[in-house]
């Protein structure tokens, strides 16, 4: 019955699908779980309908339309309301954890026991200046890489969910974008919302500071991060990089945070090498309430597989290109074909704002200020045109890696003025908190 209903793309009331969507993923993804990015959000619900391949992107005037009835869905949980043209996924709200609950078969499939009083879930929000090492923490204690890591600032421009289960616990993390002095672009101040919002559904939060740098007030970070919020949550402070500094340096900037700040506790970790990684889970453990888990025990990450595809890709730009032009690239996953026979089609367009910088990404002419990978005895007229096909390759290696299959990967560079100032295309983008489903 279900099947026919599905066959015929008739609604289904939304749990029935929800359950239909985890038997394909379970499917689909057979052998490869700890890499399955499923999404089950109460408002992705209908983008199961849809088959996993995506070929057709929307424009932003779709997106405003579908975005509109999204809201109109949050607005009124009703499911007559249900809009079945809807394929968003909203980053800002917190999933119905009844949404998760799976039949006995998927229980004993999924490792998931009984109702267990004990069981403690929630989220976190980690936020922090930019470069801090917020998203090298989050990548350690979910055991795998979900946020680009690069050395530059400002890498990290939306909220990246990532879950973190155990046998008694999960806990959900929202990895945020640098808090920063100066918003210069309508880009800077959207990421801003948007860490403000992974407090709003927070349990507590972990605020990560630099050891190297002289110890600073968060209050800033806090105000990003809390806003209008009355209730004052659970608040860890990370003191990174303790690698870096001589021990006895490392106790007098403990002794600074906890009298100069506000906390409930300080921990010193070095996340790059995993040292006190344990002890940030024991605190945020104690933090978190007791129920049920919000998403099956497998999954890692809410976002869809397009949606890593493009941080790769983003991440290879920050590692190839210098200045600002790894700044002014958004990159999109315009296709992706899932072929029985084939690689993985994916079609990704880099956006940037200007001609010049369009140049510099396909390597038309060589400006050695711009670029890092240009090794120094190869002569740069050799070279010419030859940048775009070293990042689609290098790209094309961590997607594979990332998604465990090979995959053909085309890149295409388009000039869009200003983009980092228009409000509609930074929505589109997935900058207004909502990110298309697939
Ligand atoms: N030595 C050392 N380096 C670290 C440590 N943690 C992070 N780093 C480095 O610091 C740099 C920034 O790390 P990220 O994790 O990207 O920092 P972030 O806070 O997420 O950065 P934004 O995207 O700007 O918000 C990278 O080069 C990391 O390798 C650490 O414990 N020790």
């Amino acid at each position: 019955m279900k099947e026919l209903a599905l066959q015929y793309n008739i609604p289904l009331p939304p749990t029935t699908k929800l359950k239909l969507h985890e038997r394909e993923n379970r499917a689909h993804f057979q052998g490869t779980r700890r890499r399955c990015h499923s999404i089950r959000a109460l408002n992705y619900r209908n983008a199961t309908s849809r088959a996993r391949t995506s070929t057709i992107p929307l424009d932003v005037k779709e997106f405003e339309e579908n975005s509109q009835s999204s809201n109109y869905y949050m607005r009124n949980k009703d499911e007559e309301a249900y809009d079945e043209t809807m394929s968003l996924l909203s980053l800002s709200v917190k999933p119905d954890r009844n949404m998760a609950l799976l039949d006995d078969y998927e229980m004993e499939e999924m490792d998931i026991g009984p109702d267990d009083p004990n069981h403690r879930s929630g989220y976190v929000a980690v936020l922090g200046k930019p470069n801090v090492g917020k998203s090298t923490l989050s990548n350690q204690m979910l055991g795998q890489k979900l946020s680009i890591v690069t050395d530059k600032p400002q890498t990290t421009r939306h909220r990246i969910l990532g879950i973190c289960s155990g046998s008694d616990y999960q806990m959900i993390l929202y990895d945020t974008p640098g808090v920063m002095d100066k918003k210069m672009h309508k880009l800077d101040s959207m990421m801003m919302k948007n860490v403000r919002s992974a407090t709003f559904n927070a349990d507590c939060v972990v605020v990560v500071v630099d050891a190297t740098k002289t110890p600073q007030k968060i209050g800033q970070v806090l105000e990003e991060g809390f806003g209008e919020l009355q209730d004052k949550l659970p608040i860890l402070l990370v003191l990174n990089k303790k690698d870096l500094i001589k021990p006895g340096e490392i106790k007098k900037k403990i002794e600074w945070y906890e009298k100069f700040t506000d906390v409930d506790e300080v921990i010193p970790v070095s996340a790059k090498y995993g040292h006190g990684v344990d002890d940030i889970k024991e605190w945020i453990l104690s933090k978190l309430p007791n129920g049920p888990a919000y998403y099956p025990k497998d999954i890692a990450s809410e976002h869809p597989e397009r949606f890593f595809v493009a941080e790769i890709v983003r991440e290879k730009i920050f590692m190839q290109y210098r200045n600002e032009v790894p700044y002014a690239c958004q990159v999109n996953v315009v296709s992706y074909k899932t072929r029985p026979n084939a690689k993985d089609f994916i079609q990704v367009e880099i956006v940037v704002e200007k001609n010049s910088q369009k140049v510099i990404l396909i390597g038309k002419y060589i400006d050695i200020s711009e670029t890092s990978w240009i090794e120094k005895d190869l002569n740069p007229d050799e070279m010419e045109g030859k940048a775009l096909k070293l990042l689609a390759t290098a790209s094309r290696l961590d997607i594979e890696d990332f998604l465990q299959k090979k995959v053909f990967l085309e890149i295409e560079v388009k000039v869009k003025e200003n983009w980092r100032q228009n409000e509609g295309l930074l929505k589109f983008y997935g900058y207004g908190g909502q990110i298309q489903a697939l």
